[in-house]
């Protein structure tokens, strides 16, 4: 497997640049977590990496591949997407929308393998009881789920998930993460998550990319980029870095001292 590299791409949306001249290698078998203030550009660097926006300079590259328009139909055979907006109108069962990831290899056919792989994906996102719920009766969380695990069906050597555990609890914001840090490791998969937890994503990332301002702030591993300096000048909030049982760096925000309400 190849590393995923981003070869000084410049990157606008409308007027705004969310990237000039920005270079940064993916490796597989690592977790990389994206993180930045709201609109630093996260998820459109995604959506680059998918093929949805075209830089404005610099190139794409997987192993000897370019991302190009000709490529891209079979650039995104290898990818397993996830956007953060994952409204969904379709009527389906939660065991349909997770079939859904093989679709484009099934033509519209489901086997018996197919199938016992779903199950499994299922029963290892805690969602197996979902099956044959409609997934529109199905809570945000547990809909977060079934998307998670329609990617994980494709079983994609890069897997990009914007903001996956957003709408999920403790519990499950963990088993989600143990998931692709097990099968990123097992399957020399190159995964690339935005997250806005950064004591979470401590815990799970080997490699942790901050941006904001249109630039890449630091990239590196969780305790040289978790530094309160730079994390309160990003996010423009004072913090303190604890350290946690395990040695992962833990951020917490200190409170303002406010005047009194209630003077
Ligand atoms: N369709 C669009 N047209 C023009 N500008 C856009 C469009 N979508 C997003 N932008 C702008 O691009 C910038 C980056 O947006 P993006 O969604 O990539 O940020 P983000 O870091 O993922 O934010 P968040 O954490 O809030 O999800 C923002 O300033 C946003 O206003």
């Amino acid at each position: 497997m190849n590393d995923l590299t981003l070869q000084d791409i410049t990157l606008f949306r409308g007027k705004h640049c969310v990237a000039r001249d920005l270079s940064l290698k993916f490796e597989p078998g690592k977790v990389h977590v994206i993180l930045g203030p709201n609109g630093a550009g996260k998820s459109s660097l995604l959506r680059a990496l998918f093929g949805e926006f075209w830089p404005q300079a610099g190139r794409i590259a997987h192993g000897e591949g370019y991302l190009t328009r000709e490529t891209l139909r079979q650039w995104r055979k290898a990818i397993g997407y996830m956007p953060q907006d994952t409204a969904l109108e379709a009527s389906l069962t939660a065991l349909e929308v997770v079939l859904l990831g093989r679709m484009d290899e099934l033509s519209f056919h489901v086997d018996d393998a197919t199938l016992h792989a779903a199950a499994n994906t299922m029963e290892a996102a805690g969602i197996a009881h979902l099956a044959s719920h409609d997934i529109l009766s199905l809570s945000g969380g547990q809909r977060q789920l079934a998307l998670f695990a329609q990617v994980l069906l494709r079983d994609p050597d890069i897997l990009l998930l914007d903001e996956p555990v957003s709408a999920l609890d403790m519990h499950h914001q963990q088993k989600l993460l143990d998931i692709v840090h097990r099968e990123t490791r097992a399957r020399n998969r190159i995964s690339i998550l935005i997250l806005h937890d950064l004591s979470l994503a401590a815990q799970y990332a080997d490699q942790l990319i901050l941006i904001g301002d249109g630039e890449l702030k630091a990239a590196g591993s969780p305790a040289e980029v978790l530094k309160a300096d730079l994390i309160s000048r990003t996010y423009g909030v004072d913090v303190e870095i604890l350290t946690d049982s395990a040695g992962a760096p833990v951020v917490r925000p200190l409170r303002t001292p406010h005047a009194t309400l209630h003077p």
